[in-house]
């Protein structure tokens, strides 16, 4: 069984990841860190990874960008590999994370879900096709009004999916409020919404000449990428140091 660290345990997915373990004879969360040491499950509950002294095989991380920068210095410290699904890293911290994989086992993806890996793959085909016969690129992503991170890091990892099939040479666009300009071609639009209880919704919108293709995904619970990060943690304990993605995991 694999021995998990919950890293964020006391937030939202922090908790749908412990009860979704605690049916699974595959993972057992062993021990908790969060800056609230609230003991609300059965497993104890560090203020950081450096005072946690249970023993495990892998971290899995939900919290904030602003604990990214300890986490991985931890992991690395421990030698311990990490499942990192917090978004709104830095590109400091990605570069940080990208380092930490040549002591550890580092899988960092912005969405665990299947139907979102997929789509990832999916807009690379439609991209090839559908932006050299004049079509533009738009996402937009809705979530829930507790959010703190915009635009999602699901919606960053789609936009760089596509762009990857433009050369990288298309720009983001975040914004169009302060420019009275028709629409560059070589750009990607990213709009955010945020309200309610909404889970998560990315639609990538391709608008052609009289003729629009729209893909969308819609996450109806945090249960999707609960079960995600469970399986992600049970590939990535025992793994060699380097860098992992839903993909291989899938
Ligand atoms: N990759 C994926 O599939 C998904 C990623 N996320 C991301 O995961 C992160 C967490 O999401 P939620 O659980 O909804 O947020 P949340 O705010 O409900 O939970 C975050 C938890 O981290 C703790 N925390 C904050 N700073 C900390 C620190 N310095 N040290 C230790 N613990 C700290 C908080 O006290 C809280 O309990 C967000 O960045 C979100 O975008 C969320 C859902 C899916
Ligand atoms: O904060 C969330 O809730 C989510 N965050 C991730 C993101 O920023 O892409 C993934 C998911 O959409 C839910």
């Amino acid at each position: 069984m694999v021995r998990a660290i919950m890293h964020g345990c006391n937030g939202k997915m922090g908790q749908v990841i412990t009860g979704l373990a605690q049916d699974d004879e595959g993972i057992a969360i062993v021990a908790g860190v969060d800056q609230y040491t609230e003991q609300k499950n059965d497993y104890p509950v560090f203020k950081s990874l450096a005072q946690c002294d249970v023993e495990a095989d892998v971290v899995i991380d939900f919290s904030n960008a602003a604990a990214v920068d300890a986490l991985i210095s931890d992991c690395v410290a421990k030698k311990i590999p990490v499942v990192l699904c917090t978004t709104g890293l830095t590109e400091a911290q990605l570069e940080k994370a990208a380092a930490a994989a040549k002591e550890v086992a580092v899988l960092k993806s912005a969405n665990m879900s299947l139907g979102i890996n997929l789509l990832l793959k999916l807009v690379k085909e439609a991209t090839k096709v559908l932006v050299p016969a004049g079509f533009d690129t738009e996402i937009v992503e809705k979530h829930h009004r507790l959010k703190v991170d915009a635009p999602s890091g699901t919606a960053l990892a789609l936009a760089d999916s596509i762009n990857e099939e433009l050369n990288n040479e298309y720009a983001y666009n975040y914004d169009r409020s302060q420019v009275r300009e028709p629409r560059k071609k070589e750009e990607i639009g990213i709009s955010a919404v945020r309200g309610g209880t909404i889970v998560g919704e990315h639609e990538v919108i391709y608008a052609g000449p009289d003729e629009v293709i729209e893909f969308k995904h819609t996450a109806y619970s945090k249960t999707v990428f609960a079960k995600g990060a469970v399986e992600a943690a049970k590939f990535l304990a025992g793994k060699a140091p380097g860098r992992y993605g839903m993909e291989d995991v899938i």
